[in-house]
C-alpha cells in the first residue's frame, strides 16, 4: 500500500493490443462499442491476466466514471472462462440494488460469450424466483423423485458469477438450500468505503469465513475442480508462491476492492483480510476529479434558492440534470415545490429512499430514456450510478464532505465526457466550500450567474407555490396519521382475538 501504482501512467490500451484477451471477449467488447481499455482497466488487466498474474489482492482508487466496473468484470470473466464445472466462483457485492442491477448488466454483456452465467441477488424478484434462478436441482430420470432431504443428491449453482447486495446475499447464505460460497475464487467489494461503513448482518466476516473454511488442497489454480475425486464439488485453491507463503498451501480467495474515494485506513481495510494488497491509484491526490469536470459555484440569497435553481434549469435548456439535496425530506419538498410552478417545459421527478424501490426504478428508467430531464435526489443516487447523457449536476445544498462532492459530481463527466457541477451557496458558505474543494487539489471554482430577470420571472408564482407546498405537506401528514391509526387498530384487534 505504501508503494502505489499510478494508473494514469498506464494509458489506454486498444483491444487488439491487449495481451491474452480471449477473442470471444474481444468480440463481446466490440458489441458493447468498446474499442480500447481505459487506463484503470489496462492497469488491472496487467496485474491479473498479465505479468502480475493476480498474486496480490488489488485495491483500486480511481475517479468516478473511469470504468472501474469493466476493470474487474473483464479479467474475472476471462479467468473463469476455462472452468468446466458450474459453481459459484465470483461474488460481487454492491451497496444498493440499482447499482447491482447496473453491474450485472456489464457482466451479462460479457459472460455468455465464454459460456458463463451471471445471477443477481438483490431482492428485485421474489425470493422463490431468485432461488430458482440461482440454484439448479439435479435432473433425474423418469420415475425418480427428488428428495429435498437427501444431501447426497447434488444441488448445484446455476450461476458462475453472482452480483449481490449484502442483505439478500445473507438471506441466501442463511436460508437457501444448496447456495454456497465455499467455491469462491474471486470476491469484489465495490464502493468499498461505503460497504465497510455498514455492517449489514456481518456479511463480510461471514463470506470470508465460509469461503476460507472449504477443504483446501495443493493443486494448481488451472485445474481447480474435480467432482469425481471429491464426490460433492470442492474447490481446490492455488497454493501460494507469494512472499511469505513459498511452498506452503495457501487458501487464496483473490479480492478486488474499489472506490473513487477508497479508504486507506489500515484498520478499516483489515476487515477485508487482504493478501499483500497492491494499491492502484490515480495521480498524487487522494481524491481526484474526472478530467473533464468543471466545478462552478452560484452564490444566492437562501430564501430565493428555489428561484435560482429554476433560473439555472432554464439556462440548461432541458439537458439531463441531477439535483442533490441534503436529505430525503428536502428532496421531497423541493420536488413538490418545483412542480407547483407549472408550465416548466421540463419534467422533474424525485428519486430518494423515501420512495418504494419499484417507484425509484420506474423513475430511473424514465430518466435514462430522457422522458424525465431533471432528477431531484438524495444521496442514494450519488454512488456509482451511470446514466448516459447527464451533462449537469447541481448541489442544491452544499455537501458537507469532499467524498460526498466527488460522488455527486461524478454522475457527470463520465467516460471522458465533459460535464459541469454547480453548487448553490449562501454567502457564509463560500469559504468553507473553497476549503472543501482544495482537499481534492481544486483551486479554481468560477462563479456562474443566471440572468436576474429569469430569477424575477418566477417570483410572482413563488408565494402561491409555497402555499400549495404547505397544504400538500399538511395533507400528507394527515394521510400518514390515518394510515398509522388503521394499522394500530388492526394490530389491537388481532391481539384481542388471539388473547
Ligand atoms: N473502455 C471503455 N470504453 C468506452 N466506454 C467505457 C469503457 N469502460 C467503461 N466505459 C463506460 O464508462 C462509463 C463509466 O463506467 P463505470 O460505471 O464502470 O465507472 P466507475 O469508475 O465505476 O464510476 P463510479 O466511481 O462512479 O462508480 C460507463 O458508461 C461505461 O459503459
Amino acid at each position: 500500500m505504501r508503494d502505489p501504482i499510478d494508473i494514469s501512467l498506464s494509458g489506454s490500451c486498444p483491444l487488439s493490443s491487449t495481451p491474452f484477451l480471449d477473442p470471444r471477449l474481444e468480440m463481446a467488447l466490440s458489441n458493447m462499442k468498446i474499442k480500447q481499455l481505459f487506463p484503470v482497466q489496462a492497469a488491472v488487466w496487467h496485474e491479473t491476466i498479465g505479468p502480475g498474474s493476480f498474486e496480490r489482492d488489488i485495491c483500486i482508487n480511481s475517479p468516478t466514471g473511469s470504468g472501474k466496473t469493466l476493470a474487474y468484470a473483464l479479467p474475472i470473466v476471462q479467468m473463469l472462462s476455462t472452468r468446466t464445472i458450474k459453481c459459484l466462483r465470483a461474488l460481487v457485492v454492491l451497496p444498493t440494488r440499482d447499482l447491482a442491477v447496473q453491474v450485472k448488466e456489464v457482466f451479462a454483456a460479457l459472460a455468455p460469450a465464454v459460456g458463463l452465467s451471471v445471477g443477481l441477488a438483490v431482492g428485485q424478484s421474489s425470493i422463490a424466483d431468485e432461488i430458482s434462478e440461482l440454484i439448479k436441482k439435479p435432473s433425474l430420470g423418469t420415475g425418480v423423485c427428488y428428495d429435498s432431504e437427501d444431501s447426497c443428491q447434488e444441488i448445484r449453482s446455476s450461476v458462475d458469477i453472482l452480483v449481490a447486495t449484502p442483505g439478500r446475499l445473507m438471506d441466501h447464505i442463511n436460508n437457501t438450500k444448496g447456495f454456497t460460497v465455499e467455491h469462491l475464487c474471486y470476491l469484489v467489494v465495490d464502493e468499498t468505503d461505503r460497504l465497510l461503513r455498514e455492517a449489514y448482518q456481518s456479511w463480510l466476516p461471514t463470506v470470508l469465513q465460509l469461503a476460507y473454511s472449504s477443504n483446501y488442497s495443493r493443486f494448481s489454480f488451472e485445474d481447480n475442480t474435480s467432482p469425481s475425486t471429491f464426490g460433492s464439488l470442492k474447490t481446490i485453491r492455488s497454493f501460494g508462491v507469494e512472499r511469505g507463503f513459498k511452498g506452503k498451501p495457501y487458501p487464496r480467495l483473490a479480492k478486488m476492492v474499489l472506490s473513487a474515494t477508497l479508504t486507506q485506513d489500515p484498520s478499516k481495510l483489515a476487515q477485508l483480510d487482504l493478501h499483500h494488497p497492491l494499491f492502484l491509484t490515480t495521480g498524487k491526490w487522494r481524491y481526484q476529479f474526472p478530467e473533464n469536470l468543471k466545478s462552478l459555484k452560484m452564490v444566492c440569497n437562501s430564501k430565493l434558492k428555489p428561484l435560482y435553481l429554476l433560473a439555472l434549469l432554464e439556462t440548461l435548456q432541458g439537458e439531463k440534470c441531477i439535483v442533490f439535496t441534503s436529505s430525503i425530506v428536502s428532496t421531497h419538498r423541493l420536488c413538490t415545490l418545483l412542480n407547483f410552478f407549472g408550465d416548466l417545459q421540463i419534467k422533474i421527478k424525485e428519486y430518494s429512499r423515501l420512495q418504494r424501490q419499484s417507484v425509484r426504478s420506474k423513475t430511473l428508467k424514465a430518466f435514462r430514456a430522457g422522458e424525465v430531464q431533471v432528477l431531484i435526489s438524495s444521496d442514494a443516487m450519488t454512488r456509482g450510478m451511470d446514466v448516459e447523457g447527464v451533462k449537469n449536476v447541481i448541489n442544491y445544498d452544499m455537501p458537507q464532505y469532499i467524498k460526498t462532492y466527488i460522488h455527486r459530481a461524478g454522475r457527470t463527466a463520465r467516460a471522458g465526457q465533459s460535464g459541469r457541477c454547480f453548487t448553490l451557496l449562501r454567502k457564509d458558505e463560500v469559504i468553507r466550500f473553497k476549503k472543501l474543494l482544495q482537499k481534492a487539489g481544486n483551486e479554481s471554482c468560477p462563479e456562474y450567474s443566471v440572468p436576474s430577470e429569469s430569477v424575477e420571472s418566477f417570483r410572482s408564482m413563488y408565494s402561491t407555490a409555497l402555499e400549495r407546498l404547505k397544504e400538500s405537506i399538511k395533507s400528507e401528514k394527515k394521510h400518514k396519521k390515518t394510515k398509522a391509526n388503521i394499522k394500530h387498530r388492526g394490530i389491537a384487534k388481532k391481539n384481542e382475538k388471539s388473547g
